[in-house]
């Protein structure tokens, strides 16, 4: 005899799996489309998909599990279950200003050479690489770094004109679309570019540019706190801000400035968690030899200290200056690929980097979608 069953059903039995990061049923996260039964004499298959918010969960074969579980729980074993999983990164930015972009993350940190352009480049190219679709702008008018990270110093933007407006088109490489103050400014004019200009020229690359659709849409914002950080908030709703820091005291406290100036009740933005890099010094030859040489668990005791999540650490390694020197960051590369005598040890430091990138990379992506299931959309700031 075969079993009754209903749509209804299957949403009832869905409603009790939990999406592990968003504490919430996938029913109410509105994460269960396509519902169809197929019925027949002897066997009875449903048929689901899954939409995750964040590309190449970690998580999707738990939830596939407990999702074949419940639908056995509630109606028998004999229940076929074919379930389709993928993934639609979330949004809650509303506004005329980029509207396809559904994710805004600002890069900051209190202070400067702590390897911001080094985070924001691989989370780039580590989220680029699980599919989603992903933009970077150089925003760092002090030393924009990008360009020389991408390879692409001697690159210059395009534009199309469109009545008698230009749109910009970016530069894309590693499946990245790039843009940098580095490319309208040799790199020692770059002085002159400060105040005004520089954020007259940002401004330009989010409202006059041609960025399609992107889930993130990271901008690599000068050390301290500037006109740049302003002129961003002003703009556009930013969905959240990525803090990056070294573990030294001195360091510590000039981040912690940074992050009260996106908390600020005027400014508003999330902070969608802390990473700690160069952590600890690895010696190629020493592989298994952490040396502390900046202190120990800053960025963790930062995070802490203002309630946000700590989504990693990065450690001190020549690979990545190398890498990062050599205009591929290290994400990019699929393993090291220079002559020195310890070629062996280098390439597993390489691979053990590149994880570690790959996984806060995914951890920042969870943070994305937590807060736009928990948090108001942020607004575009106006100051008087
Ligand atoms: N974890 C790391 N291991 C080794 N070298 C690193 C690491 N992180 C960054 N670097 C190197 O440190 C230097 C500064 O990094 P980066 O330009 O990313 O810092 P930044 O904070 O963006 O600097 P600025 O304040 O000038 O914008 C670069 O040469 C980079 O390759």
């Amino acid at each position: 005899m075969s079993i009754q069953i209903t749509k209804e059903g299957i949403l009832e039995a869905l409603s009790t799996v939990e999406d592990p990061d968003l504490k919430k049923d996938l029913v109410t996260l509105g994460m269960i489309k396509n519902i169809s039964i197929e019925q027949e004499v002897s066997k009875t298959t449903v048929h689901f998909t899954v939409v995750l918010t964040t590309p190449a969960c970690p998580l999707k074969e738990l939830i596939r599990n407990n999702c074949e579980k419940a639908i056995h729980e509630k109606y028998n074993e004999s229940v076929r279950c074919q379930i389709t999983m993928t993934s639609n990164v979330t949004t809650v930015r509303t506004g005329k200003i980029l509207p396809e972009v559904k994710n805004i993350i600002a890069v900051a940190s209190g202070k400067g050479g702590v390897g911001k352009s080094t985070v924001a480049s691989n989370l780039a190219v580590a989220l680029a690489q699980t599919g989603a679709k992903v933009g970077l702008i150089d925003a760092d008018i002090f030393g924009p770094s990008i360009p020389t990270m991408f390879d692409c110093e001697s690159a210059r933007p395009g534009v199309r004109q469109e009545g008698d407006r230009y749109i910009i088109l970016p530069f894309e490489k590693y499946d990245v679309k790039i843009l940098s103050i580095g490319f309208l400014a040799p790199p020692d004019d770059a002085i002159v570019w400060r105040g005004p200009m520089a954020s007259s020229a940002f401004r330009q690359f989010l409202v006059d540019t041609d960025w399609g659709e992107l889930d993130y849409l990271f901008i690599d914002l000068p050390p301290g706190t500037s006109d740049i950080h302003l002129t961003l908030v002003q703009t556009v709703p930013v969905t959240g801000a990525v803090i990056v820091t070294t573990p030294q005291k001195v360091a510590l406290e000039d981040v912690q400035k940074g992050v009260s100036m996106f908390t600020q009740p005027k400014i508003n933005v999330p902070i969608l968690g802390v990473i700690e890099n160069m952590a600890y010094f690895t010696p190629a030859e020493l592989p298994e030899n952490k040396y502390y040489l900046f202190g120990q668990n800053g960025g963790k005791i930062l995070a802490k200290r203002n309630d946000v999540p700590f989504l990693g650490e990065v450690p001190l390694v020549q690979a990545i200056r190398e890498a990062g020197d050599s205009g591929t960051p290290i994400t990019a590369q699929s393993e090291y690929s220079g002559n020195a005598e310890n070629i062996e040890t280098l390439k597993n430091q390489h691979h053990a980097v590149t994880e570690t990138f790959k996984e806060i990379a995914q951890k920042l992506a969870q943070s994305v979608a937590l807060r736009n299931a928990e948090q108001n959309p942020t607004e575009a700031v106006s100051l008087r």
